[in-house]
């Protein structure tokens, strides 16, 4: 029987009776791999806010999931209400929020003087809250990068962008800690603590697409007990392949069959969604996630069973970053990328995290031996001992040897002088990284860089096969 084709996606926020009754859109702000953001005008009380429309149905998912979570959390950007139907982009109503931490680096390194140790340390306090916040509610970003920390106007910087966010528990379950009174209590934190007028949830969404075209006035809870129990598998089945990231931005290591090497075995790619779906029926996770500067070693070698401790790595490269206002490896491609994190840290090896061999692409790549590594002093030249110390406890091998957010709320480092400065203390740009309505998707300077394989503009290689499959040998 001939298949009917599938209904037509509306790829258009100014369709949406539904959101059009209700927000006044003054124009795109920025794009994203999966989503359109627009800046927007709520009708009842003239709020500013940002309308994401989102593309693509898992992206969208994990977004409401993860927000709806965490939306007592300061330092995570308010989810106001969304519109979901099925067959349409989902679009989140999210607090408008102006600038980011890019802006701040790229402004600095602009201004010549850098970022004050004080103001780092503030923005490093704020951004530890919020992954602290996600990993006490066992929610992994997996992709934490400076464009993705928003800044509000009056200094408050909050985790966004959780397309890629995954719950690995129930959620609800906050991890008992006993040091969350006391960090709660901390006077040095109690100035973000104390959430904003505008972190009072509405939670007014139509969810169309979740209720079985039900539609009104859903409450918080019971949205959230919907979209948890909406099939994941009927989900999936809904996917739109023509979204699939193809890009460098993701692109995955390739992992090697010996039937690769025919045809496309150098070109890697990922179709992010598919792997994702048949990762998600296993129980198992992607290693095709965030963007490839933060993106952590294991995930660079393709484990499929990682933990929070990926979103710490990201954190390292992020201080990093923020101390020196460049990138810390500023990968070319994935096979870059681990090489310049072994020219670093030197080889991997089961000594320096034991366990490493069991990575499912430990064995398809090797590297020469690095007779002579730098280690990260050389990458923070200038830092302080225990700028230097502070890094190295999240840019490690050894996921277990990463410290936690909230340890590192507890490192010293935070209670020493120059303390963090207050809020209104902080220079926060007037413009975001450089993307407006007319320059859509270009400000992004991870995205540039990218390319469609991982091994051009490398050095020598050697391809060896072997009845399992195939290694590559860099030199
Ligand atoms: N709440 C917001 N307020 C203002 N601008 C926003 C907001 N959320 C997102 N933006 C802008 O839209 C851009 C794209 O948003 P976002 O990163 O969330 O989308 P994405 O499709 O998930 O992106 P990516 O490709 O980085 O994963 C952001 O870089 C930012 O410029």
């Amino acid at each position: 029987m001939e298949q009917s084709p599938p209904p037509a996606k509306s790829w258009s926020i100014h369709t949406r009776s539904e959101i059009i009754s209700k927000y006044e859109i003054q124009g795109r702000v920025g794009s994203g791999a999966y989503s359109d953001v627009y800046k927007a005008r709520r009708l009842s009380d003239n709020l500013t806010v940002a309308l994401k429309e989102i593309h693509d149905y898992q992206s969208a998912y994990r977004e409401i999931e993860a927000l709806q979570v965490l939306q007592n959390c300061p330092n995570v950007v308010v989810l106001h209400e969304y519109f979901w139907r099925e067959d349409e982009d989902a679009v989140l109503v999210l607090e408008f929020l102006r600038t980011d931490l890019d802006a701040v680096i790229k402004e600095g390194k602009k201004r010549g003087d850098g970022v004050g140790v004080g103001e780092v340390k503030r923005w490093m306090v704020q951004i530890l809250c919020g992954v602290d916040a996600c990993h006490r509610n066992m929610i992994v970003h997996r992709d934490l990068k400076p464009t993705n920390l928003l800044i509000s106007d009056d200094g408050v910087l909050k985790l966004a962008d959780f397309g890629q966010a995954r719950i690995l528990m129930e959620p609800g379950f906050v991890a008992p800690d006993e040091n969350t009174q006391q960090y709660e209590q901390n006077p040095l934190f109690q100035e973000h603590t104390a959430p904003p007028a505008e972190v009072v949830p509405e939670m007014d969404s139509s969810s169309e697409g979740l209720r079985n075209k039900r539609q009104g006035i859903v409450s918080r809870e019971e949205s959230f007990r919907e979209i948890c129990e909406y099939n994941i598998q009927d989900s999936l089945d809904d996917i739109d392949k023509e979204t699939s990231i193809q890009d460098g931005d993701t692109s995955c290591l390739a992992t090697g069959t010996a039937s690769d090497i025919g045809d496309d075995t150098l070109k890697s790619y990922c179709s992010y969604e598919v792997e994702d779906a048949e990762n998600e029926r296993r129980g198992a996770l992607t290693s095709c996630v965030g963007t490839r500067w933060f993106r952590a070693p294991e995930l660079l070698y393709g484990s499929t069973d990682y933990g929070l401790e990926v979103d710490l790595w990201s954190l390292g490269c992020i201080f990093a970053e923020l101390l020196t206002l460049a990138p810390l490896f500023p990968g070319t491609s994935d096979i870059d990328q681990i090489s310049r994190i072994i020219s670093v840290l030197g080889n991997l090896t089961e000594e320096v995290w034991p366990g490493c061999l069991k990575l499912s692409d430990y064995g398809t790549i090797s590297f020469a031996k690095v007779e002579n590594p730098t280690g990260i002093e050389a990458c923070l030249p200038n830092c302080s001992p225990d700028e230097i110390s502070l890094v190295k406890k999240l840019v490690c091998y050894d996921p277990a040897a990463r410290a936690t957010a909230m340890e590192l709320l507890h490192d010293e480092y935070f209670s020493k002088q120059p303390l963090p400065v207050p809020l209104s203390d902080l220079r926060v740009p007037l413009t975001n990284s450089g993307q407006d309505e007319d320059s859509p998707g270009g400000w992004h300077g991870y995205n540039d860089m990218e390319s469609d394989s991982d091994f051009d503009d490398f050095g020598p290689m050697s391809v060896h096969t072997s009845s399992g499959g195939f290694s590559l040998q860099f030199s």
